[in-house]
């Protein structure tokens, strides 16, 4: 359709060169109607109208973010369309973009109705080299489309282009695994309190043994906080979920909360509170965090003063220094260390009102000792309790590291960790045996059964000395 609006045009265009070459000649009161003439039939007949996006715009020639959008939507969404492509690796991703190039074009077609996306270029004027922007070849998208769709266009149009665009390109960029004490190679710059490298755990809910009925709701809570956006806005809440992942070590919650990462594809914030010194501190912290993100907190129960014993003898203790200071100077106080009620403002949203979704998750080996306060119900959404390897996380792990779904062993297995509480991480050790030995399938089951056995006599030891120790002290208290 816009082909044959094309000819159309140029035979338009035509008898405007003519025009031009004559109107020199021919009285202008005559000459400015025509050209206001020309001009209108152009538009009464015209069914189409243009919308152009530049790549630079403003004073200072900033590169436009909608044409950006447009450049990674183009390529996910049209290009294969297109029959002309380039492709090309930007800065924030590894991965080649392959997007339409100049001079190509592609349609798209949104809510029923179809718009015409061409690249194009503006060539310099003078062929002279410049350090001017001005003076270099300016590219830009040209968008066509129906008259009667430009209220669609304009409106809801663009903003897909730039909400898919800007979504699109989170999902292809390099993820970073965030620090707030970094070690040796670790990058960063002075002014961010945040030090990164790139996030390459290979955790997927696949790999991660647990419960497959506990996994399923996990996705779909994941699932529906992802696709959550306008049912948070709705409510008036910040667009967050907070997950507590307790258990015994070794258990897998580090390793949940990479599968988490890696399933939503967001960054990771690794949160270490002990190096955070003031509430301000955490405040400036978590502000700097971006959108798309999941700020973890591991063992929240050995970050000093937050546990609910030392808040009790601290709030003692401020009792005592409120006594003690002038009025006025207890907020200044609170501002001046971290405290409690400092993290639960921030688990409770008020500074991630700022930007997209974020996750919040900490983990513990204690439950117990958790302030309630930091673990009620709709501050941390959702309690997952990582525990110690049953019989169906174990076929996972024998899934996973030995690429086997049954064995004559996996009866005698089943049983032994039944009456056993193992790790899934010592499951996967004793799974594993030396290089020249590990395809061997039974062997390193033989080895397993070896260690779950030894996990068991270990265990049988200690409750045997507990029942002596407790013993002895009965028969000390009685004399
Ligand atoms: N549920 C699991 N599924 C798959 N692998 C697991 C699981 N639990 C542990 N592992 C294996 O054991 C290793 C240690 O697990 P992980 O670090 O996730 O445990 P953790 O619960 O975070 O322990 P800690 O409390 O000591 O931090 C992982 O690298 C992984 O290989
Ligand atoms: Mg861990």
């Amino acid at each position: 359709m816009a082909e044959s609006w094309a000819g159309f045009g140029s035979a338009i265009a035509s008898f405007l060169f003519l025009y031009a070459m004559v109107k020199d000649h021919i009285p202008f009161q005559l000459s400015d109607y025509l050209a206001t003439f020309s001009r209108k039939v152009l538009a009464l007949i015209n069914p189409y109208d243009q919308i152009t996006i530049n790549e630079y715009h403003g004073e200072y020639m900033h590169r436009d973010e909608l044409y950006a959008a447009a450049q990674v939507y183009l390529s996910d969404s049209c290009s294969f369309r297109a029959r002309k492509l380039k492709a090309e690796v930007g800065q924030e991703s590894d991965k080649p973009l392959v997007t339409i190039d100049d001079y190509e074009e592609v349609t798209d077609t949104f809510g029923g109705v179809r718009i015409w996306w061409s690249a194009c270029m503006r060539l310099p004027n003078s062929k002279t080299i410049s350090f001017y922007a001005n003076d270099e070849e300016r590219k830009y998208y040209k968008l066509t489309f129906h008259k009667r769709n430009r209220k669609l266009v304009e409106g809801e149009y663009l903003n897909h282009i730039l909400r898919e665009g800007r979504d699109m390109k989170i999902r292809r960029r390099q993820r970073k695994l965030f620090t707030n004490s970094p070690s040796q190679n670790w990058y960063g710059n002075r002014s961010s309190s945040w030090s990164h490298v790139a996030f390459e755990h290979p955790a997927t809910f696949e790999t991660l043994a647990m419960d497959p009925e506990k996994k399923r709701e996990i996705i779909d809570d994941l699932v529906t906080f992802r696709e959550g956006k306008e049912y948070y806005k709705k409510i008036g809440k910040a667009w967050k979920r907070g997950y507590l992942l307790y258990g015994p070590p070794g258990t897998g919650k580090s390793s949940m909360i990479a599968a988490i990462a890696n399933f939503l594809e967001y960054d990771v914030y690794d949160l270490e509170l002990t190096t955070v010194k003031t509430n301000t501190e955490l405040r400036k912290i978590f502000i700097e965090t971006t959108g798309k993100s999941i700020i973890v907190i591991e063992d929240i129960d050995c970050s000093v003063d937050l546990t609910g014993k030392r808040k009790k003898k601290k709030k003692e203790k401020d009792d005592e220094d409120k006594e003690k200071k002038p009025p006025g100077m207890e907020e200044q106080d609170e501002n001046s260390k971290l405290t409690l009620s400092g993290l639960l403002n921030f688990i409770d949203g008020l500074w991630s009102a700022c930007g997209g979704e974020r996750i919040v998750i900490f983990t513990t080996n204690h439950l117990e000792k958790l302030d309630p306060a930091l673990i009620r119900r709709g501050r941390m959404d959702m309690h997952i309790e990582m525990s110690y390897c049953s019989f169906e996380a174990f076929k996972v792990l024998a899934k996973n590291y030995l690429g086997v779904e049954k064995h004559d062993l996996f009866d005698t297995i089943q049983t032994l960790l039944s009456e056993v509480n193992i790790s899934p991480a010592d499951v996967a050790e004793g799974l594993m045996l030396k290089k020249s030995r590990n395809k061997d399938v039974s062997a390193c089951l033989e080895n397993l059964i070896r260690v779950i056995e030894a996990a068991k006599e270990e265990a049988k030891r200690k409750s045997q000395e507990k029942l002596a120790k407790e013993k002895a002290e009965e028969e000390l208290i009685n004399g």
